[in-house]
């Protein structure tokens, strides 16, 4: 998610909170005592330079420390070889190009018919194939999920689309048909709901050109024959604030910079965006990525069934969206600046993009309607006042929009309920985040994190409960050991907790919607919390926040703005103003839904942070429901350079604390 300043604070994470130290062979314990032995059987490990790219599990690895895996894992990147397993897990390295004949037709289908594919090089293909194999299996539970964690740019989406491909490719029921119909096929449409998707929840930012700005799991839907007739998507917290608000050196969403780098004229001329139009929400337009080809994400529409009207309604509400960014409410010393929206947008923009009239969009951004008994009062609102409305108005339709989309999607691939019978699910998450500015966002990507990670615990353990009972490590006389794992319930209760939580907390402040509320959420929290090891503060900042020792780490969250966040308000006025729309769409997606879901004063009756709750809730009974495997996806050097490994800045939190030891 975003970071005022982009940059990535590095938290004392070595020392830092509990975490899985996995299992490891009792010989390679680092005793306190032992540190000079521990050093030369390091040095000896890696002496034998040349055989380190041979460790195609991580587990083989004799001593596990950081430094003879990373070790080991860089000699393998440089040999090209980008897959390998940790016990459990598969550790995936991102070559940041291409790799020729990697993930090709062949290569499936020869890890497809392997009659033991786990003897095959490491690759994702096995975990894919295994999940495959797992739902025939007698074994419960049936249903899979495809686990994919990693930090920004390390390859999650790449990797969740290779698995789709791959269950395109071997699952494919038309073969079956012999259809002939492309547009119609199952599968080709559920491959076609990722160029939609992330043309409209992922953007350009410090970290990656392909940024995801939401979760998502996929639940790919096999009948009894194992063949894929479906398909649905889960999304998690859109980042809307990216629609108004772009980080430094960051880009919009890419279907803005798509529209208007792949739009014809005619498309132009409709949605009022003239060549050499600048738009203060589309930064840096000059660069150009890999996702900005808007063809494909029309065409990805045309399959999914959004026909060329509709498709016309959602271009022009994004481009309307657009134009409210240009729209300036400060006062100007120039007096040829128009200060009216007519003037501003150069007619009638608004009411050919949004359907709505200008006058009434300009009142409902300029002024407030106050209840006082049955009367209304009307107040003008001050101009930041203005520019909010504007922001939040721009950054409503467009999750609105999203919303929406993922419903059609869900719509056009999900089959019956009577033709499938299990599914393999894959689950593409943000990594844990720590920036120098962190807030509620982070905050609840980092509560998902805690989440996974005792998800992952679990499993973990349960996994090596299996292995150590095996007949291979009896056999072979070796000995095994649970190293010291911290249990995260009591960061999970600090995070969520029903009774005193930063989130019951949280939301008491947002209903009570009092104006002081940061201060009262900060003296609330200090008072209420100050028993608690998880949570800490530094009263002496001149930046109020709480410091939450998670798994990965210590984040300090900044409380200014949080609760405001929590409650997201959105103007009753503007609301009513799209309901009002005469594109049918607009009028639509702001007709039902949200209104129910709204107080009097705007405020959404669900919270932020309980909607995300709920949301996460729904998807851990999901993943308690199904066989997990990991995929721990590994960013090899900060500035995305291809075939390029630097050790040390391989800093992936998670990563780091799967192997410490
Ligand atoms: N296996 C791969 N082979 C070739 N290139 C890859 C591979 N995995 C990732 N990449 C490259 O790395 C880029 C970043 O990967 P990706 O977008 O999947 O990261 P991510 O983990 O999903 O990041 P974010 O959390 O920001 O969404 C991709 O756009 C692609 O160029």
């Amino acid at each position: 998610m975003s970071s005022a300043d982009g940059g990535r604070v590095r938290p004392g994470f070595r020392h830092g909170g509990g975490t899985v130290k996995g299992f490891v062979h009792k010989d390679q314990f680092p005793r306190p005592n032992l540190n000079d032995s521990l050093e030369g059987e390091i040095q000896a490990f890696l002496t034998d330079e040349d055989q380190l790219h041979t460790y195609d599990d991580l587990t083989k690895v004799n001593p596990v420390t950081p430094t003879t895996v990373l070790k080991c894992l860089q000699a393998r990147y440089n040999a090209r070889v980008f897959y390998t397993h940790a016990g459990c897990t598969l550790v995936a390295l991102n070559p940041f190009q291409p790799i020729p004949d990697l993930y090709s037709v062949d290569v499936m289908k020869e890890y497809h018919c392997a009659p033991q594919p786990q003897e095959l090089k490491p690759h994702i293909f096995i975990v894919a194939e295994e999940a495959y194999r797992n739902v025939q299996g007698q074994l419960e539970p049936v249903n899979q999920s495809l686990v994919v964690s990693g930090e920004s740019g390390a390859g999650k989406t790449w990797t969740s689309r290779c698995l789709m491909k791959y269950y395109a490719t071997v699952a494919a029921s038309s073969s079956v048909v012999k259809s002939q119909d492309i547009v119609g096929r199952i599968e080709r449409r559920v491959l076609d709901s990722n160029p939609i998707m992330e043309a409209f929840g992922n953007a350009c930012t410090l970290r990656n050109n392909n940024s995801s700005r939401f979760g998502k799991y996929i639940q790919l839907q096999l009948d009894r024959s194992q063949l894929l007739v479906g398909a649905s998507v889960q999304t998690y917290l859109l980042e809307k604030t990216r629609v108004a608000c772009q980080p430094a050196n960051e880009r919009n969403f890419h279907i803005y910079y798509q529209m208007i780098k792949g739009a014809t004229d005619e498309q132009r001329k409709d949605w009022k965006m003239p060549c050499g139009q600048h738009f203060v929400w589309l930064p840096n337009a000059e660069k150009t990525v890999e996702e900005d080809c808007f063809h494909e994400t029309v065409e990805a529409m045309v399959h999914l069934g959004i026909n060329a009207e509709r498709q016309r309604e959602i271009f022009r509400i994004l481009a309307g969206i657009l134009q409210l960014g240009n729209v300036n409410f400060s006062p100007s010393t120039d007096e040829s600046q128009p200060c009216n929206l007519e003037e501003q947008s150069k007619g009638n923009t608004f009411e050919l993009l949004f359907s709505i009239p200008t006058e009434e969009l300009q009142l409902a951004l300029r002024v407030r309607t106050l209840k006082a008994g049955k009367q209304s009062v009307l107040k003008p609102c001050s101009q930041t006042e203005c520019s909010m409305r504007r922001d939040c108005l721009a950054k409503v339709i467009y999750a609105q929009l999203f919303e929406w989309l993922v419903a059609f999607i869900n719509n056009s691939i999900c089959a019956d309920k009577s033709m499938w019978c299990n599914f393999i699910g894959i689950l593409d998450v943000y990594g844990f985040e720590c920036f120098q500015l962190n807030n509620l966002e982070q905050l609840c990507i980092n509560y998902a994190n805690e989440k996974l990670q005792q998800h992952f615990v679990a499993h973990y353990l349960r996994a090596q409960q299996v292995m150590a009972a095996s007949e291979e490590y009896v056999s072979e006389g070796l000995q095994w050991s649970f190293v010291k794992y911290q249990d995260n319930q009591s960061c999970l209760d600090l995070i969520e907790g029903s009774t005193v939580s930063v989130f019951s907390l949280l939301n008491e402040e947002s209903r009570l919607n009092r104006a002081s509320d940061c201060k009262m959420f900060r003296v609330r929290l200090e008072k209420e919390l100050c028993d608690n090891v998880n949570i800490s503060w530094d009263k002496f900042s001149k930046v109020p926040h709480f410091t939450v020792a998670h798994y990965a780490g210590k984040v300090n969250y900044q409380i200014q703005g949080m609760v405001e966040k929590n409650k997201d308000p959105v103007p009753p006025e503007l609301n009513s103003l799209l309901q009002k729309s005469d594109n049918s769409l607009l009028h639509q997606i702001f007709t039902d839904k949200e209104t129910d879901n709204m107080t009097s004063k705007g405020l959404s009756k669900v919270t932020v942070v309980s909607k995300f709750k709920n949301s996460l809730e729904s998807l851990m009974k999901i993943l308690h429901t199904t066989t997990p495997h990991y995929t721990r996806c590994i960013k090899p050097n900060h500035d995305c350079k291809p075939l390029t490994f630097k050790k040390e800045e391989v800093d992936d939190l998670e990563t780091n604390a799967l192997w410490e030891s």
